[in-house]
């Protein structure tokens, strides 16, 4: 499913280092255009959520390749995460889901660029230094799992040994005997075996080191949690119930960034969904009117679900386009039935859909947003 797991490890394995100037003295070199989408599509604006965990406007990441050549690998993404919400993050290969991750978690690299804001209660992540998000943000007030788990474990050291270090540095638990129990805990809870605990990352399969990361990530109870993939390598019945676990741990009040491409553990976990299409949010709204009805409005993501096997099985037609030479206008034009002059415009993300022809919304129901499209259509 993820093609590029390269590309994600050599996003965190070079974390930018203290004081290095690029994340924060680069905060208005991208980004121009700051399309604004709605604060309510972002999530913000309806009374009854509660006030964001995590708040980002107008994020983008742009990496400066040799030769002047660049990437916008995330443009203009506004989305919250509320206490108690999950919000899955989709889109195809490549399209920037774990760039933006590593973004709010500063650990791009030296190369890449960022604009905008993403407000962890009132700390900015993207203008703040090394030392705060190496002391009091990563692990305390954000859990990671990364995307490619086994580049973050020490090659040298048990999964065991990973777990109580954990355990030591991010929770009270005192006492070698404490700390051991309180890892075969953190262990358990992501299903870890308890009789692998002491075996090295490179004993451990993919879906293994995935649960080894859940675990580490689950420790610090972190009010937001960003999972990049978390359920790769799991089979069905695995993903089912370590889904099941990070749902438990959103009930329990925490916020949930889950990046997957698995739509079957979107839908079983998210209470929104944001679908991304060449480094831009396209479409973001309720995960039961996505899943369910009216189905989702942006030519896209309608693709992306009617691609699952129980569905119509046809693939989106067509490739993603190159972030290093997108169109002007709406990037999935060249792949939509539905574009038309008009697409030469970027669109806007209005509502919960940045389209100039979504699919309209059904005349009533509970979800329907109808936008001027739905009375031409
Ligand atoms: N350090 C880098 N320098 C240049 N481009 C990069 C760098 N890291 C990532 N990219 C590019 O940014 C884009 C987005 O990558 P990203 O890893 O976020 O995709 P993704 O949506 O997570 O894909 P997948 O689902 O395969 O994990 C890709 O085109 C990738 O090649
Ligand atoms: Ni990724």
């Amino acid at each position: 499913m993820s093609a590029a797991p390269a590309d994600c490890a050599r996003v965190t394995e070079e974390p930018a280092r203290a004081g290095d100037p690029v994340r924060r003295g680069a905060a208005s070199t991208v980004g121009a255009t700051r399309t604004g989408p709605t604060a309510e599509a972002a999530g913000g604006a309806d009374p009854n959520r509660p006030a964001p965990v995590l708040s980002v406007r107008g994020l983008s990441v742009r990496f400066l390749l040799p030769g002047g050549r660049r990437v916008d690998a995330v443009a203009d993404a506004s989305f919250d995460v509320a206490p108690g919400e999950c919000l899955a993050l989709i889109g195809e290969s490549g399209c920037g889901k774990s760039v933006l991750a590593s973004a709010l978690l500063g650990l791009l690299p030296a190369n890449s660029r960022t604009a905008g804001h993403a407000h962890l209660d009132d700390l900015d992540l993207l203008t703040a230094d090394e030392p705060t998000l190496a002391r009091t943000v990563r692990g305390r007030r954000v859990g990671l799992v990364p995307q490619s788990p086994a580049a973050h474990l020490t090659p040298v050291r048990t999964i065991r040994s990973h777990i109580e270090e954990t355990v030591a540095r991010l929770t009270g638990v005192r006492g070698r005997a404490a700390r051991r129990k309180a890892a075969e805990q953190a262990s358990q809870r992501a299903e870890f075996p308890r009789d692998h605990l002491d075996r090295h990352p490179h004993e451990l399969s993919g879906g293994l080191a995935q649960r080894a990361a859940t675990a580490l990530a689950l420790i610090g109870d972190a009010p937001l949690l960003l999972a990049d993939e978390p359920t790769t390598g799991l089979d069905r019945d695995l993903v089912d119930r370590t889904v099941d676990e990070l749902r438990r741990h959103v009930d329990d009040g925490h916020a949930l960034l889950m990046i997957t491409h698995d739509l079957a553990a979107a839908e079983r976990i998210a209470d929104r969904v944001a679908v991304m299409y060449a480094g831009r949010i396209v479409e973001l709204t309720d995960a039961g009117a996505f899943f369910g009805s009216p189905g989702p409005r942006h030519p896209y993501s309608r693709g992306l679900l009617e691609a699952l096997p129980e569905r119509s099985f046809a693939p989106v037609p067509g490739l993603p386009p190159e972030l290093g030479s997108l169109p002007g206008g709406c990037a999935f034009a060249p792949r939509c039935d539905r574009a038309t002059d008009t697409c030469g415009a970027l669109p806007v993300l209005e509502n919960t859909v940045a389209c100039h022809h979504p699919v309209p919304a059904p005349a009533a129901g509970p979800h329907a947003t109808r936008t001027p499209e739905d009375t031409r259509a």
